[in-house]
């Protein structure tokens, strides 16, 4: 096996390997906030094809526009400059195509667990009988192993439990598409690598077209056939693709001493690190070329006779 970086994703050659479509389209896409001297521009020509059930990630430090990336994809908000389509179709607002799973788990403080699936599901599956609808709402509780708390409130939870229900909740309104911005990232290292593992078993059964932004490069490599990394803001933008040919199913444990993952975790880090120097380095010589004009103030003696101080 052996570690592949795409220059150039778009002209990319694979023989007899059919690539899947793209379902969601990113050209050119630029987001920035603020305006005149307090402008930000987070985002710079972003490029990207997300094809028919994959899971990609992408990898970024923290700051350099991963959620404003999430956003984006799910329509929240709209680019400055160029277009997002989904199967061919202009992005202009949210959609129940495009699940999204916040890092903040966002549940409803009122509703039990079963609540907050079961409301999702009662808007999206209006026409369902309320039997199916019911079953449905068990299948999901019971496939983020959550069946012995569906009575309880989100403030009688763990971190990883609301999260599991966030991931329910998402999952059983079946997008066509999910979007899990930064979903481990409030949890313990231990429910994070635990709840990482549900999320790939989840994803192997149900194969939904998958988008997951992650700070953690082990993470990213564990469960996405492909890695791209953000480079550091302002004006951030992807870096080169890394494919992720990794057999499945995928190993934690195993992961850990194969040599290729090792290879792929320095490439993909190395990366990182490297633009992330060279941001500094530009950072660097744009300060020392920065001159501060000083007001003319001339020093008054405040000791002169007859003056007082105080
Ligand atoms: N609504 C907003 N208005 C103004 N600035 C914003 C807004 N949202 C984000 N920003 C700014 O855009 C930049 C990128 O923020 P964003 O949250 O997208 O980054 P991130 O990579 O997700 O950060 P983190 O890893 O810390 O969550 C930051 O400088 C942030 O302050």
């Amino acid at each position: 096996m052996s570690v592949l970086l795409h220059r150039e994703p778009s002209v990319l050659k694979l023989p007899n390997v059919a690539v899947p479509s793209p379902i969601l389209q990113m050209e050119n896409v630029c987001k920035g906030y603020g305006s005149g001297v307090t402008r930000n521009e987070v985002l710079s020509n972003i490029n990207l094809d997300i094809r028919e059930g994959e899971f990609l990630a992408v990898v970024g430090f923290s700051g350099s526009g991963k959620t404003t990336f999430t956003q984006l994809a799910a329509g929240l908000i709209q680019p400055d400059q160029g277009t997002i389509t989904m199967d061919g179709q202009l992005i202009t607002g949210p959609s129940a195509d495009r699940g999204l799973v916040f890092q903040n788990y966002s549940l409803l403080p009122w509703l039990t667990v079963r609540g907050n699936i079961a409301l999702s599901v009662n808007t999206v599956f209006r026409n369902w009988s309320r039997a199916e609808r019911r079953d449905h709402v068990e299948r999901f509780i019971e496939m983020v192993g959550l069946s012995h708390a569906a009575h309880r409130r989100p403030h009688e939870l763990s971190g990883g439990m609301r999260q599991r229900t966030s991931l329910a909740r998402t999952l059983a309104m079946k997008p066509k598409m999910l979007l899990l911005d930064e979903p481990l990232s409030a949890l313990d290292a231990l429910t994070r690598s635990q709840l990482g593992d549900e999320i790939l078993k989840i994803w192997q059964e149900e194969r939904q077209t998958c988008l997951m932004i992650t700070n953690d490069v082990d993470e990213a490599i564990l469960v996405a056939d492909r890695i791209v990394p953000l480079t550091p803001g302002p004006e951030a933008t992807l870096g080169p693709i890394f494919d992720v040919d990794i057999e499945r199913p995928r190993n934690r444990a195993e992961l850990n001493d194969s040599e290729h993952f090792k290879s792929l975790r320095n490439a993909v880090t190395n990366y990182l690190v490297d633009v992330r120097q060279q941001a500094r380095d530009k950072e660097m010589a744009a300060s020392k070329h920065l001159s501060f004009r000083l007001p003319d103030i001339r020093p008054q003696d405040l000791t002169r006779k007859g003056r007082i101080i105080g």
